[in-house]
């Protein structure tokens, strides 16, 4: 606006001065063009020899400062030098006589301005006089010069005046003009103002900001508009956020990111519900932990942690996984979880235990973790109203505050894992039902079926034989038939008991079927197996088995085969250990008969 002024005060100025110094000129060669005619007219007059005070009356008009002829050479020639002021001739007269142009110019500095003029008279003998009649000289020849001067410092106050009131006039307009245009403009930048600053926080998920409308024109209607989607888009979203809470069972976080933060637990939860869909498709309580580990580390960033499973029947910890390892030992905790399950503060309580204010909440801890500043977060997985599994997560300092943070999107993902696992569980147990005896606790017929082909595998691996002995009380039917079937059904599981204790712990015992029993003895060939047969026949034979107030004494037969040496094929040499078995009942009963080709005279026999 100042620049616009300053331009237009310097165009006045100049077009003022040009203006001036045009009419100046116009002026002065007017002035001088009569004083030309006046003294042309003396010279026909005859009445030349006044001239002088022709010339003083024209220089006192009021305007003029100087008025003055000077005669050129060839008029000086032959009229003689003139009076005295026409002698006074200045560098600039002589030069108009040399050239013959006029010189119109500014002279006397900024405190005397004025404007001279010299115009020179050249002989013509064209027009009303004819100058050659007189003076001779060549057409064309200068005579002389007039020299006028005129003061223009009142032109220029003036044009300063001028330039005053245009510049004023400018800058009032400017100024109504300014104002005006605030008026207007004013509520659209704030508007735009506080739409930037709203969009700018809006970007960053802070939906709180509202705009003030200014104006009651499109302008507040923008403002308005802008509001109403704020407030919709913050209600939608903390609908949005409480809901999601809700799935987390959860209280929303206070969060200054509604947006980013929303997104992250609905996308958090979309991963939950794939992982639901990826471990109901998995095949075993095994898989369904692996993943867990999975989610753990790479969702949560959690590289310390241990997964237990809760055996509540025999109050035992199992260690899952340590740290993503599978079948890990138990490193986080004490050891004494293993065998007593209560020792976990999870198992005990149900819920979830926080050891970050104080490790010392959870006795069994490690304590070589605790005094590597690790913490903990352990979190149980409900199965049928207990603690089925634990997930301890140990925390390095520096994760303390993510774990609270991951902490219910964590038990989101294990509510989800729990009925899987329970599931899992009831399937397994059902199964391994199926394949034990439920009145000895013994292993049952079905699991050998299922077993036989890894114990074959195994014995070929390792290149060993194993001693197959099939076991039969003597005349058990008279104890059925003379005490009734419990006290039979007692023998029984007293029996289980004896041969229990009487083979290795890798060694399998079977209930084969009614009082008929299968025993396998791992990495034993037939001839280490006879012995162990006998001791087992002896065990028998030397114990006393309750028969409601009276005691009994039984006796065994056992009959034993190996394989691969007896028989090429397992269920071969199943057989022969039955033909064997047949063999020691036929010879009297309480006796081991390993089994010899003899044995086996006809199929049909057996
Ligand atoms: N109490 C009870 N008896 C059973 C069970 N399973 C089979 N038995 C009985 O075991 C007896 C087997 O009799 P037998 O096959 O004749 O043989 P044994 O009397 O033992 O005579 P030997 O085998 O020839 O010495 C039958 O009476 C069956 O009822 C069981 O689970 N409980």
């Amino acid at each position: 606006m100042f620049l616009l002024m300053f331009v237009i005060s310097l165009a006045g100025l100049a077009s003022f001065r040009d203006f001036s110094i045009r009419a100046a000129t116009e002026h002065t060669r007017t002035t001088a063009e009569m004083i030309r005619v006046a003294l042309t007219e003396s010279m026909l007059n005859g009445t030349m020899d006044t001239r002088h005070s022709l010339l003083e009356r024209i220089a006192g008009v009021e305007g003029l400062d100087e008025a003055r002829v000077v005669r050129g050479d060839a008029v000086k020639e032959q009229f003689g030098e003139g009076i005295a002021m026409e002698t006074q001739a200045d560098r600039l007269d002589y030069q108009v006589m040399i050239t013959g142009e006029a010189l119109y110019t500014l002279v006397g500095g900024y405190l005397n301005p004025r404007f001279r003029a010299t115009i020179p008279y050249i002989a013509s003998s064209k027009g009303d006089v004819n100058c050659l009649n007189c003076h001779q000289v060549k057409e064309g020849t200068v005579l002389g010069v007039v020299t006028l001067s005129a003061s223009i410092a009142h032109m220029r106050t003036a044009g300063i005046i001028t330039v005053i009131v245009l510049v004023s006039v400018v800058a009032l307009f400017s100024i109504i003009s300014l104002l005006y245009l605030r008026r207007i403009l004013q509520p659209l930048a704030l508007t735009a103002q506080e739409v930037e600053h709203a969009v700018k926080l809006a970007n960053s998920g802070d939906f709180s900001v509202r705009i003030q409308p200014h104006t009651n024109d499109e302008i507040g209607a923008i403002a308005k508009h802008f509001n109403t989607l704020s407030t919709g888009i913050t209600n939608k979203l903390t609908e949005i956020r409480h809901n999601v809470a809700c799935l987390v069972q959860t209280q929303p976080l206070e969060t200054t990111d509604l947006l980013t933060d929303t997104a992250n637990t609905v996308s958090g939860l979309v991963k939950v519900s794939q992982f639901k869909q990826a471990i109901e498709e998995d095949e075993t309580s095994e898989e369904v932990f692996q993943r867990i580990s999975e989610v753990l580390q790479a969702e949560f960033q959690f590289n310390t942690f241990s997964i237990y499973e809760i055996d509540s029947n025999r109050k035992q910890i199992r260690s899952v996984c340590v740290d993503g390892i599978a079948q890990a030992p138990i490193q986080w905790c004490s050891p004494d979880i293993g065998d007593k399950c209560t020792a976990c503060r999870v198992v005990r309580t149900g819920h979830y235990i926080d050891g970050r204010e104080n490790t010392l909440i959870c006795r069994s801890f490690s304590h070589d973790a605790q005094s590597q500043g690790y913490k903990y977060l352990c979190l149980p997985v409900i199965q049928s109203g207990g603690v089925g599994s634990v997930i301890q997560i140990v925390l390095k300092p520096e994760e303390e505050a993510s774990a609270e943070r991951a902490r219910p999107l964590v038990e989101s993902y294990l509510r989800e894992a729990a009925p899987v696992l329970q599931a899992k569980r009831l399937m397994a147990s059902l199964r391994e039902s199926t394949l034990n005896d439920a009145m000895t606790g013994l292993r049952n017929r079905r699991f050998l079926e299922e077993y036989a082909e890894t114990l074959v595998n195994q014995c070929k691996r390792r290149r060993t034989a194993m001693t197959l002995m099939m076991l039969d009380l003597d005349y058990f039917k008279t104890v059925n038939d003379t005490y009734g079937h419990d006290i039979g059904d007692a023998i029984l599981i007293d029996l289980a008991a004896i041969f229990m204790a009487n083979v290795r712990e890798s060694d399998l015992v079977i209930r084969y079927g009614g009082e008929e029993f299968l025993i396998i003895l791992l990495d034993t060939d037939a001839e280490a197996g006879v012995s162990v047969a006998d001791k087992i026949r002896a065990a028998v034979e030397n114990h006393q088995f309750k028969a409601g107030s009276t005691l009994l004494t039984k006796t065994i037969s056992i009959g034993l085969a190996d394989y691969p040496n007896d028989g090429q094929a397992f269920w071969q040499a199943l057989k022969f250990a039955d033909v064997s078995l047949y063999a020691a009942k036929e010879n009297g009963r309480n006796q081991v008969v390993r089994f010899s080709q003899e044995l086996w005279v006809s199929k049909e026999k057996y």
